[in-house]
């Protein structure tokens, strides 16, 4: 990347701001709104793989009515060309392989602060947040987001020259969870959440990469991140920080056991007797308001059924099908085996032969992408399929759609079938973490238990029969479209837990 390119990249003309004194670790006792660093590799307004993009987003916003969470990403190069003017305000060191570098901000048009650490050798690449445009991972992940992880640190330890120091720490997902990690070799005592939004993914890499992250040698045995012959980024999130969540409570206690929980599921028991983990729901922000969604073709509410079918037919004619009085049935997925992607493939032929048509959204392994372009050229004018990944058209297929299609093996929460049930289209789902928390089986959607095919195919065949009952169809679309899931209802447990931690922090030390 040119210099002239980098140099529009960043707002110098703004000073940098002062300086804080390491250690001068809270600004203002008093204030009243406390300070939280929430730190993630996807910000769905600049750059979103899943739904950690769409928490990531929607979670700050919810809780800043009485918090101040900021929010640190990597400068990937689609947060550094997107638009927003970043202010230069900060820098930290190289450690062990980990190159020195700035700290940028950019303030939303809503207001929310992002910082932005800036590494152009680490982050300045084409392709996603973890690999490149065909799909492999970065072989440096384990340095791009170890350094992640040991920003976040310095930020909070106020030897990042920001004028601004958090209280509380909440990273996210492996990516980010060498935060309270290194926060804890270096004796920091500010109080670490760590949110697990997937545990199958760990961030894995060799015992030999210690060296270039810079680990003390306590970290490689097995009280620290060692897992199985190599490094965990994951359980050292578990190891180190002071309270562990995940997304639905269901799923928090499925980790538990040994069919999801991944090989960490003994030390998540621990972590349950130490009464240091618990499942948050979350929910979905008041951008998902069908009547006034300006990404459909025409907003709707519950009982004008008329509205919604403008949007079935506008999607009918985003994905070539033929128009029908059959269902049409929606997936807007990460193409992946989490997802049970193989399993609608399986059932696939017997929707079509029974009149139902499908539209798929979806990006992810290449088998499973070529799979879903292949069920396409099939059942020409009745499945559609489209490899890609794009908000605006999954908007529409929620809306436009009669059932959206959720089989996935595990789910940590899941966010497509809160939006589907809010635009009035029913999910079909397995019973598993946060799908079995967010469906009402036979209200506001249809649930089936068996990870199998056959399970799964007599969900669909019941939501078949509702749809060819329109007095009940609509009873549930009003009921799914009426659900309550809003982020409101996780803002006070996650400030409930901010506030424990804290008070835990200030009675001594931090929790054990
Ligand atoms: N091709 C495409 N085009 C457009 N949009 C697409 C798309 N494919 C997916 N999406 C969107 O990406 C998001 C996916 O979010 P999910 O929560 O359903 O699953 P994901 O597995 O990514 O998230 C993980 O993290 C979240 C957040 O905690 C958990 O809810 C979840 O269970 C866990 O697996 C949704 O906003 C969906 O609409």
């Amino acid at each position: 990347m040119g210099n002239a390119v980098a140099a529009t990249r960043f707002d110098q003309s703004v000073s940098v701001e002062t300086p804080l004194k390491p250690h001068n670790t809270i600004t203002n006792l008093h204030a009243a709104k406390k300070k939280v660093l929430f730190v993630s590799p996807e910000l769905a307004d600049l750059i979103k793989v899943g739904g950690l993009g769409d928490v990531s987003a929607s979670l700050p916003r919810a809780m800043n009515a009485d918090h101040d969470v900021r929010v640190l990403i990597p400068g990937y190069r689609q947060v550094m060309e997107s638009g927003h003017a970043i202010r230069d305000v900060g820098s930290v060191p190289g450690h062990a392989a980990l190159p020195p570098a700035r700290i940028g901000c950019m303030t939303l048009p809503d207001g929310l602060v992002v910082y932005v650490l800036m590494c152009p050798e680490l982050y300045d690449r084409d392709g996603t947040p973890y690999g490149d445009s065909q799909g492999r991972d970065w072989q440096d992940n384990h340095i791009r987001f170890a350094r992640l992880g040991l920003a976040a640190a310095e930020i909070a330890a106020g030897t990042a020259c920001l004028s601004w120091c958090p209280e509380v720490v909440h990273a996210n997902d492996w990516p980010a969870a060498l935060t309270p990690a290194y926060m804890s070799w270096r004796g920091q005592t500010t109080p670490t959440v760590f949110t697990i939004h997937n545990l199958a993914y760990q961030g894995l890499c060799s015992l030999e990469c210690s060296p270039e992250l810079g680990l003390p040698s306590s970290a490689c045995g097995h009280q620290g991140m060692e897992f199985y012959g190599r490094l965990s980024f994951l359980k050292a999130g578990l190891v180190y920080s002071d309270h562990v969540t995940t997304v639905s409570e269901n799923y928090a206690r499925e980790i538990t056991t040994t069919e999801f929980g991944c090989g960490l599921e003994g030390m998540l028991q621990f972590k349950v007797q130490l009464n240091q983990l618990s499942g948050i729901p979350n929910g979905i922000d008041d951008s998902w308001d069908s009547l006034n969604d300006p990404h459909l073709v025409q907003g709707f509410e519950a009982h004008d059924w008329e509205g919604k079918r403008a949007n079935t037919r506008h999607v009918e004619q985003m994905f070539g099908l033929e128009q029908s009085d059959g269902p049409l049935f929606a997936v807007v997925s990460r193409l992946v085996q989490q997802k049970g992607i193989d399993m609608t493939l399986e059932i696939a032929d017997a929707i079509v032969a029974e009149g139902g048509r499908i539209a798929i959204i979806g990006r992810g392994e290449e088998h499973l992408e070529e799979a879903v372009r292949e069920l396409a050229r099939r059942h020409p004018g009745k499945v559609g399929a489209n490899v890609g990944f794009n908000e605006a058209d999954a908007r529409c297929m929620f809306a436009g759609s009669d059932f959206l299609l959720m089989p996935s093996r595990f789910e940590p929460c899941g966010l497509s079938q809160m939006y589907a049930q809010r635009f009035g289209s029913l999910p079909i789902a397995r019973a598993t973490g946060g799908l079995a928390d967010t469906i009402e089986d036979g209200v506001s959607g249809f649930l089936f238990q068996e990870p199998t095919s056959e399970s799964y195919l007599a969900a669909v065949r019941r939501a078949m029969a509702v749809f060819r009952n329109r007095e009940l169809l609509n009873a549930m679309r009003a009921h799914a479209m009426a659900s309550p899931l809003y982020w409101k209802q996780s803002v006070e447990p996650y400030a409930a837990l901010y506030r424990k931690l804290l008070a835990a922090q200030r009675s001594g030390g931090k929790l054990v």
